[in-house]
């Protein structure tokens, strides 16, 4: 929820011969309305639903590119046959104050509906953060760094990894 995965993606893409695809925009592709929408209409369920096809067309349909991914997709049971796994970690007052001091801040935050209540978003921030170091093949620390410097050091540890 708004650490910089999008972010982070289109400046790897920028960086290499990677390309990249988000599962929030493949899912608002094939449903034609907003995660917010899906939300309101259908219900969280149905969402994660939909990010669970996602998952196994992601595994059998998608290799050698950067996928970035809803806050909730680490979830799936299928993760570690999809990729390598990199969390961009970051505290929840980091993340707020990135969204914050957004130019179009309001709209960053209206587009997210777990973060609608700051109380329960930080309890499901506090509740995913040992899942995220636990689920991960790779961690990079995003806060107060530079866009550069996060690509150079996953792009570093992509290929240690492989
Ligand atoms: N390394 C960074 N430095 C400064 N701002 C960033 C960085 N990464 C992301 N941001 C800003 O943080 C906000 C959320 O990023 P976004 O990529 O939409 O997050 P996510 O895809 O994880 O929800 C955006 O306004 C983006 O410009
Ligand atoms: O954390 C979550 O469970 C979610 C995060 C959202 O994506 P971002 O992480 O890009 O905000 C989006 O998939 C949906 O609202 C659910």
């Amino acid at each position: 929820m708004g650490v910089g995965k999008g972010t982070v993606a289109r400046a790897l893409v920028k960086a290499s011969d990677y390309f990249a695809i988000d599962t929030d925009d493949l899912i608002e592709s094939v449903e034609n309305r907003r995660v917010k929408k899906i939300f309101e209409e259908e219900g969280e369920p149905y969402f994660r639903n939909l990010e669970k096809k996602c998952a196994l067309w992601l595994e059998k349909n998608v290799d050698n590119t950067i996928i970035s991914t809803g806050g909730g997709f680490f979830k799936q049971e299928n993760i570690h046959r999809i990729g390598t796994i990199i969390y961009l970690e970051s505290s929840f007052d980091g993340i707020l104050n990135r969204i914050h001091s957004a130019p179009n801040a309001k709209a960053k935050l209206k587009k997210r509906p777990l973060l609608s209540n700051l109380e329960e978003a930080k309890k499901l921030y506090n509740q995913r953060v040992e899942d995220y170091k636990k689920v991960s093949d790779i961690t990079v620390n995003v806060e107060n760094k530079d866009l550069n410097l996060i690509v150079e050091e996953i792009l570093g540890k992509v290929n240690e990894n492989n």
